[in-house]
Order: C-alpha cells, then structure tokens, then sequence
C-alpha cells in the first residue's frame, strides 16, 4: 500500500530525510521511531503530499503522489501533530464537516460520523462544542477526523502525545485493531508501544534508517540488550550530542 524509494529532503543545507526506503503492505503497522529532530514528521508530511521531497518516489495504493497527488490523497487519513480543530462547532458538526471536504454527504455522512464515534469512543460528547472538550476527547476528535473517509493508509504523527494512561491504552489498541485491514504509520517515543501495536518498526536517526524489522528481531540487534529501550539507545545518538 505504501511504497517509499530513496525519500530524500533538504531544508537549505541542512538534510532531513537521507535516503529513505520501506514498504508497508495492508494489515501492517509501522512504528517509527527516532530521537527528536531525525526526520519522522518531515517523512510522514512528505508520504502525505504535505512537503515535496527534493527526490525520491512515494506511492499509495500504486498511485505515485507526486504525478497524482489528489488520488494518492484521496486513499490516506493523516493525523499530524498538533492538529487544528474547528473549536466552535459540536464534535457531530466539525466530523460531518470533514466528511463534506472528503466528499461524503447524506446518509453516507450520517453512516461516517457514526462509525468514527464508535471507533473513537466519542458518543458522549457528539454535541459538545470542541472547544470545551478535555484534551484527550479533542485528540480523539482529531484522530476521529483522520479515519472519517474509512482509508486504507493511515498516517499517525504520535497519535498518543500527551494523552492519560488509558487514552493511550484505547489509542493503541484502536490503531492495532485497525491495522488489521489497513497500512498504518506512526510515530512515537514511547517504545511500549512497538509491543503494543506494531507488528514492525523502523528507527531512523539523523534522516537515515538504522533498524528495520519486527519488534523481537530488533531486540535482537544489540547484543546483551535486554529492552528494545536498550536498542534504541545504542543505535541512535542523542539530539544533545553534536
Ligand atoms: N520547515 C522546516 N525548515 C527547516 N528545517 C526543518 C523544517 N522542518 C523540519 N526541519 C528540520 O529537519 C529535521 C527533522 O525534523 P523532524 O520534525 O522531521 O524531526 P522528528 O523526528 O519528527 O522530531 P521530533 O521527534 O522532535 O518531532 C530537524 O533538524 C528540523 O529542525
């Protein structure tokens, strides 16, 4: 489903993304890891359409994104980070709004907002206004948004930041649930998460891949290691370090 070859992208000198290939296939979820400022958002607005890369190929559902950007588009739900919200309108107005702009309306739109509202266990606030929603119903508004058009590809920039231990528990096991039928992307720094929803994960480190397998594999990686905290930390380097 998606199929990224030799992403690469600068910002003036400075190289985000440095070569950058994966592939993830339908049922999968991808977890993406990496210190602050390796490349993980910078990939994921470009596997969207957000940011052009400077070369490289990126297709989705076979469709190449940047020769048919609508209908690569039309295939994935992105929720990036920090996403915006509507606030003066009610959770139901603000997901049925969405689904206009993805070009649903009518029963169809009324079927979209109710299978987001299960999905994301928003019943209880459908006619709050979003603005006087805690955060972490505003987050799953957000993330509700992302999945409204039922795509194939997710994309998932730390969709569980700054959410309570049980927000972050219903989070993964949404996102494992629904990778069962999709491809999914996301980013994170919480490592328990790779064991709780991913069923493979990539580390990248100064815009460039340094892991790439299944959880168990890449524990193996480091001899001794005993956590895949252990991994990560002996595979990246600290943002701090020159
Ligand atoms: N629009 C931009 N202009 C210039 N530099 C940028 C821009 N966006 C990102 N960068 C730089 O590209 C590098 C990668 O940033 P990116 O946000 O992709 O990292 P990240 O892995 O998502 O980090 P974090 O975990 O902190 O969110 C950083 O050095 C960042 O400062």
């Amino acid at each position: 489903m998606i199929q990224v070859q030799n992403l690469r992208k600068e910002f003036g000198a400075k190289v985000a993304v440095d070569n950058v290939s994966f592939t993830v296939n339908k049922g999968e979820v991808l977890g993406f890891l990496g210190p602050n400022g390796a490349g993980k958002s910078t990939s994921m607005r470009m596997v969207t359409g957000y940011f052009r890369p400077t070369s490289g190929s990126i297709k989705i559902g076979g469709v190449d994104m940047l020769e048919n950007p609508e209908l690569a588009k039309q295939s994935i739900g992105y929720l990036p980070e920090n996403a915006p919200l509507y606030s003066d309108m009610t959770v139901a107005s603000f997901l049925g709004f969405c689904a206009e702009v993805r070009g649903i309306t009518g029963a169809a739109k009324s079927k979209a907002i109710d299978r987001v509202l299960d999905l994301c266990f928003l019943h209880r606030v459908r006619n709050q206004s979003v603005d006087t929603l805690s955060k972490g119903y505003r987050h799953r508004t957000c993330f509700a948004q992302s999945i409204i058009h039922d795509p194939d590809v997710l994309i998932l920039d730390e969709p569980t930041d700054g959410l309570d231990p049980n927000q972050k528990h219903e989070v993964r096991q949404l996102i494992k649930n629904m990778g069962k039928d999709k491809a999914i992307i996301f980013s994170t720094h919480i490592l328990e998460e790779v064991d709780a929803a991913c069923s493979r994960a990539m580390i990248i480190d100064r815009g460039k891949v340094v892991a790439d397998g299944t959880p168990a594999s890449l524990r193996k990686l480091v001899p001794g290691a005993t956590s895949l905290d252990e991994v990560f930390r002996s595979i990246t380097r600290s943002d701090l370090e020159k």
